[in-house]
This record gives C-alpha cells, sequence and structure tokens, in this order.
C-alpha cells in the first residue's frame, strides 16, 4: 500500500513561503499539510483562504487541507474553490459528522475526519465506511513543535482493527511531533499518511530530511 509524507506548511517560512513549496514540489513528499485554526476551536490562528489559494498557485502536489475551525460546514464549498484536494474536519467540531462528510464528497473533495489525543477511535464505529481520511492527533491541535503523545499507537492499532472490520478503505494519518525517530514504529502500527512540520522545516536541509522520512517508509 502507498504510504504519503506531507509536511506540515504551519512550519514553513511565510515570508518565503513560494521558496518552501518549491522545495516541497522537488521532494519526495506526497502531500501539502495545511493547516486552518479559528482562535476558537483551538487558542490559536493560522491563516485562511487568500494564503491556501496562493499556495495552489505554486504546488504540484495534493492539497490536505486540516481544519481546526468550529462548524467547518459553513466553508465546505470555499475550500474546494481554493484548491483542496482532501478536506478534514474535527469530530469534536461537527455536530452532524455524518452529514458534513457526505457535503465534503458533493464538492468534490475526499473526506477526513480528525481525532483529538482525548476522543476515543470507536466514536467513527458507524461513520468510518464513508472517511476517506482519519487524522490521528498525536499532539493537542493548535501548535507545532509539541511532544508526540505515545498513546497515539495504540490508537492507530484500534483504528486499523476497526478499519479491517468494517470492510473500510479509509487511509490513516498522523499529526504531530513525527519525527525519523517514530516513523517507523507508526507504520508498524498502520499508519498511512505522515504530517511533519518542525523537524522537516526547521532542519538543516528540509528537502533532504523528507527524503529520510520517506525512505523510512518505503520498501
Ligand atoms: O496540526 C498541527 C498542529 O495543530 C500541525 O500540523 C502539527 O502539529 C505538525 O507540526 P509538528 O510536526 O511541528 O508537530
Amino acid at each position: 500500500m502507498t504510504k504519503y509524507i506531507a509536511p506540515s506548511i504551519l512550519a514553513a517560512d511565510f515570508a518565503n513561503l513560494q521558496r518552501d513549496i518549491e522545495m516541497v514540489n522537488n521532494s519526495k513528499a506526497d502531500w501539502f499539510h495545511i493547516d486552518v485554526m479559528d482562535g476558537v476551536f483551538v487558542p490559536n490562528i493560522s491563516f485562511g483562504m487568500p494564503v491556501i489559494s496562493a499556495i495552489k498557485k505554486h504546488a504540484t502536489k495534493t492539497m490536505d487541507v486540516h481544519l481546526m475551525i468550529v462548524d467547518p460546514d459553513r466553508y465546505i464549498e470555499d475550500f474546494k474553490k481554493v484548491g483542496a484536494d482532501i478536506l478534514t474536519v474535527h469530530y469534536e467540531a461537527c455536530t452532524h459528522l455524518h452529514r458534513t462528510i457526505q457535503a465534503i464528497k458533493a464538492a468534490g473533495m475526499k473526506a477526513g475526519v480528525s481525532l483529538n489525543p482525548h476522543t476515543p477511535v470507536a466514536v467513527l464505529e458507524d461513520v468510518i465506511k464513508d472517511i476517506d481520511v482519519v487524522l490521528i492527533m498525536s499532539v493537542n491541535p493548535g501548535f507545532g513543535g509539541q511532544s508526540f503523545i505515545e498513546n497515539t499507537y495504540k490508537k492507530v492499532q484500534q483504528l486499523k482493527a476497526l478499519i479491517e472490520f468494517s470492510e473500510a478503505e479509509t487511509l490513516i494519518e498522523v499529526d504531530g511531533g513525527v519525527t525519523n525517530q517514530n516513523i517507523e514504529q507508526l507504520l508498524e502500527a498502520g499508519v498511512d499518511a505522515f504530517v511533519a512540520g518542525s523537524f522537516v522545516f526547521k532542519s538543516e536541509n528540509p528537502s533532504e530530511t523528507i527524503n529520510e522520512l520517506k525512505s523510512l517508509i518505503s520498501f
């Protein structure tokens, strides 16, 4: 099964965004991971539509947009217009999650659902077959550069078991504190897509770092 590296643009140099986008384009990365934070669902504000449009102008890879916002249904069509390919909402932010998933698909995007560290995988039991990607937060959402939460391995295994039991084709993505020290154990637990922000963009050679992460999950 294909495995994906998704550098998180939150950790890029916004004053040199085009340079960092080209770096990702020319690396072995698979997706652009794009974090939208509203200052309500999480205690931080990142960026919105104008910045995502600007990224889309240069990006040549899948746009994986992660919404850390309340009531995401309000903006589904807008995120499609600015170039999202995968649109991920938080379970904790959706009153009618099934409806939200269908709306994302109807707008022509893959539907992702993210779980905070305290939210058990079992809450997805009745919608798992409808979800294209489950994004497990391995830090509390809101900030890059935090330490990886070890309980994530267990959650990934539980999610993998649920996907197999349900005969679903859902991908498992992990976001937060991913490095060359934990990526292989995450792969072994069943992760398909790996978001890495600080570890990539704060390294001396981000392109080489992406390629190293990719080589650790490719056989
Ligand atoms: O969603 C996020 C924060 O809410 C970031 O994508 C995530 O934290 C990745 O950053 P890092 O690799 O620096 O931990």
